[in-house]
């Protein structure tokens, strides 16, 4: 198989993730290039630069993955690498399609991916928005994204915030539950690392379950509840006027509200 040839722009956590997944997935580290001023030490065979250079050959696939108040000015310098036959694809949170449209004008197309940290296991899942794809183009948008976990296509460009608090955010807000899990198990006497060790097999187990399951997840929770036991004496405090389901509406709606105004400002400092 031809495999394509890539430029990837910042290779810090998300970046660094897909490149190890493309050599993984046994994409020719010679067909990538990374660009990113810190110079980040690189598996062997993959070219790194700390700025694009002129005689850089276009890319099929040109990928972005700075933090989204760089793209001004990564743009700048690297829009002439997004030609025609390239295939744009951004993971910058909150960094619409137009806005990227505006920077690189002569890209062959567009695809806005929301990825989650587990992608640096090959665990993750990432949800995708474009419009008006070709087939060669989804393909090769799922073919850079495949060795990162699962792919997900949204209805609309506009669900990427929805995407962005549930899975892009979702791992931060598991970390903090099993947090908060091994805390109360070492209040009740286990050691924190044990505690953490008990409750991180317990969430890889649980969800691993829900993956594979039929199920609601209200069900799910009904078969571990025996009828007057330990998990329902448990259930009760979260059910308590919904306390646990209010909690993370509220948790979910500010992470996508600031997603909402991160797409706001990066329009404006692109517009600037
Ligand atoms: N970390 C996460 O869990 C997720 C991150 N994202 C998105 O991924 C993007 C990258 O985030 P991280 O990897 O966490 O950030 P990071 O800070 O780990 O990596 C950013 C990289 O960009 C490089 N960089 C800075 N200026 C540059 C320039 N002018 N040209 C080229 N490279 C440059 C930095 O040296 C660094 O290696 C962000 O836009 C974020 O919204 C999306 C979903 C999840
Ligand atoms: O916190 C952030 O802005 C990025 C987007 C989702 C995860 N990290």
């Amino acid at each position: 198989m031809s495999h394509p040839n890539i430029v990837l722009v910042g290779c810090g956590n998300m970046g660094g993730a897909m490149l190890s997944g493309w050599l993984r997935q046994g994409i020719a580290a010679e067909r990538i290039t990374v660009i990113d001023p810190s110079l980040p030490a690189l598996p062997d065979g993959v070219r790194r630069v700390a700025e694009p250079e002129a005689a850089m050959d276009v890319p099929a696939a040109l990928i972005l993955a700075v933090k989204p108040q760089k793209l001004a000015e990564v743009a700048g310098a690297i829009s002439a690498l997004a030609a025609p036959q390239t295939l744009l694809l951004s993971v910058l949170a909150s960094a619409e399609i137009a806005t990227l449209r505006r920077v690189f004008p002569r890209a062959g197309a567009i695809v806005r991916a929301v990825p989650n940290l587990p992608a640096a296991i090959g665990h993750g899942i990432t949800a995708l928005a474009g419009e008006g794809l070709s087939p060669s183009h989804v393909s090769l948008a799922e073919t850079l994204c495949a060795p990162l976990g699962p792919v997900e296509w949204l209805a609309r460009e506009a669900l990427c915030d929805a995407a962005t608090s549930v899975s892009g955010c979702g791992p931060a807000f598991l970390f903090r539950f099993a947090d908060a899990v091994a805390r109360a198990g070492e209040a009740q006497g286990l050691p924190r690392a044990q505690a953490l060790r008990l409750i991180a097999e317990t969430m890889a187990g649980a969800g691993a379950m829900l993956r594979a399951a039929d199920a609601d997840p209200a069900e799910m929770a009904a078969r571990v509840a025996s009828p007057g036991g330990v998990t329902l004496a448990g259930l009760r405090v979260l059910d308590e006027q919904d306390a646990l389901t209010r909690l993370i509406a509220d948790t979910l709606a500010a992470a996508a509200a600031r997603s909402a105004e991160m797409a706001a400002e990066t329009r404006d400092a692109v517009q600037g």
